[in-house]
């Protein structure tokens, strides 16, 4: 098996208190592992965490030397009213164009907030995918995504894990897990969490 890209070790993560853990995994080159888990037990919590969004209280993040990340939010930005295209939004991450839907391509000049939600959903995820990382955090790709869209996602991620890059993915969706994933990492529900 390839060196991890990123290992969790013990890690409990939060806000004021924690939520969440503690948590250990690791994520190797070429794999596409969900974190699952109910409603609130922290998955989010423990993605932002790894990126300095969320406080991380004990335990250990260690990442590949140079490793580059790339994080999809779960919240899309506010958009109404900002008079952005999605090809300005993609060369905010320097992301390529190529390989977009061809439902998408057409319409990269327009601006985000006159397209649908599905579609302002798959150039936020494109804007990471598109990027040039190791290892892309995504948090409920899926949401807003009609089956073509889930599809799509679904090879992409695939094409992408088999040219060596590695995901780490929260979602509802079971269906989208069980088609997208290499392994599932479960969160513990309780053992962090607030009493
Ligand atoms: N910014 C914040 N400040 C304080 N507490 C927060 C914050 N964001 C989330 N929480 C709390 O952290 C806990 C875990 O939330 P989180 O969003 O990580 O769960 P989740 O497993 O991703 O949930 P879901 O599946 O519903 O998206 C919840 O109790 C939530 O209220």
């Amino acid at each position: 098996m390839s060196a991890a890209l990123l290992s969790l070790d013990a890690v409990v993560a939060g806000y004021h208190q924690p939520v969440v853990g503690p948590v250990s995994f690791a994520v190797a080159a070429g794999e596409i592992v969900g974190v699952v888990g109910p409603n609130g037990c922290g998955k989010s919590t423990l993605l932002r965490a790894l990126v300095g969004a969320a406080r991380l209280f004990s335990g250990r993040v260690s990442r590949a030397p140079d490793l580059v990340l790339s994080i999809q939010n779960q919240q899309q930005p506010p958009l109404d009213g900002v008079p952005l295209t999605g090809r300005e939004l993609l060369a905010l991450t320097d992301a390529t164009p190529a390989g977009l839907p061809p439902w998408l391509a057409g319409r990269l000049d327009e601006r985000l907030d006159r397209l649908s939600g599905g579609q302002r959903q798959y150039l936020s995820l494109w804007a990471s995918l598109g990027a040039a990382a190791d290892l892309v955090i995504l948090d409920e790709p899926t949401n807003n995504l009609d089956p073509a869209g889930v599809g799509h996602l679904v090879d992409v991620l695939r094409a992408q894990a088999a040219t060596g890059r590695a995901f780490l993915v929260v979602s509802h969706d079971a269906d989208f897990l069980a088609s997208a994933c290499s392994r599932r990492e479960a969160l513990p529900l309780s053992g962090a969490r607030p009493s």
